[in-house]
């Protein structure tokens, strides 16, 4: 999305959509080829639901809270938006991101990654580390809405895609973010003494999302308390 003349863009060609729940889907802007595009997109999204509800459930458990707190405010129609990147090679890698740093507005989000060409790092402290390729593995990513329900037990992580000179690279993001009426906030029990309630209720709206991106802010921080 181009908000200025100043902008930098990313060296990628994308395609944007809502691939779940059924109804939200709008077929008319789908690629229509290859032909068999819409059956797999609609049979990855069904497949990718258990996988979904199990890791909102194993994050509940693993800080001793009720299975499905994570997961209730995800809602039963959370929305998956899945971005198709496609990471032409790029003659000055030096100079050109693919992606610029950033935290993902979702809940949390499932990235199918190429299955042989690096990009995507990861920052901790300061630090820039690679993701290896695993053919055929899931990389699950927390998202600014999981740091708000975990009260900030879980980080939504900064991480950007670099370009590369040999080859081009393809990804899959899947953006599982809360039903849009649903207001998220830390769950029951994260709450106490020691650990204020750390952000203001809120889901993220999309659009600032973006503007925040470009500039290179965390839209999460807006809602900081
Ligand atoms: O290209 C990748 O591996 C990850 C893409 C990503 O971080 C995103 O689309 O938000
Ligand atoms: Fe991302």
């Amino acid at each position: 999305m181009v908000f200025s003349e100043q902008q930098v863009i990313d060296w990628n060609d994308r395609v944007y959509i809502i691939i779940s729940p059924e109804d939200k889907r709008k077929l008319e802007v789908w690629p229509e080829k290859p032909e068999t595009f819409r059956e797999v997109i609609h049979e990855y999204s069904v497949m990718l639901r258990p996988v979904i509800n199990n890791v909102f459930k194993a994050m509940a458990l693993s800080l001793n809270l009720e299975e499905n707190c994570f997961l209730n405010q995800f809602g039963e129609r959370g929305v998956m938006f899945a971005r198709f990147n496609y990471y032409p090679r790029c003659p000055r890698p030096d100079l050109v991101l693919g992606l610029k740093p950033h935290a993902d507005g979702s809940a949390i989000t499932v990235v199918l990654p190429d299955r042989e060409v690096e990009g995507l790092q990861f920052q901790r402290d300061g630090q820039w580390f690679s993701v290896p390729t695993i053919p055929n593995a899931l990389l699950i990513n927390v998202g600014d809405q999981v740091e708000i329900m975990s009260n900030g037990i879980f980080n939504s992580p900064m991480h950007r895609a670099v370009t590369n000179a040999e080859r081009d690279r393809i990804s899959l993001a899947v953006f599982c973010t809360s039903e849009e009426e649903n207001e998220i906030g830390p769950a029951d029990g994260l709450i106490n003494e020691e650990r204020q309630d750390c952000t203001r209720k809120s889901g993220i709206i999309p659009m600032t999302y973006f503007e925040y991106y470009q500039l290179g802010k965390r839209p999460i921080d807006a809602v900081k308390i």
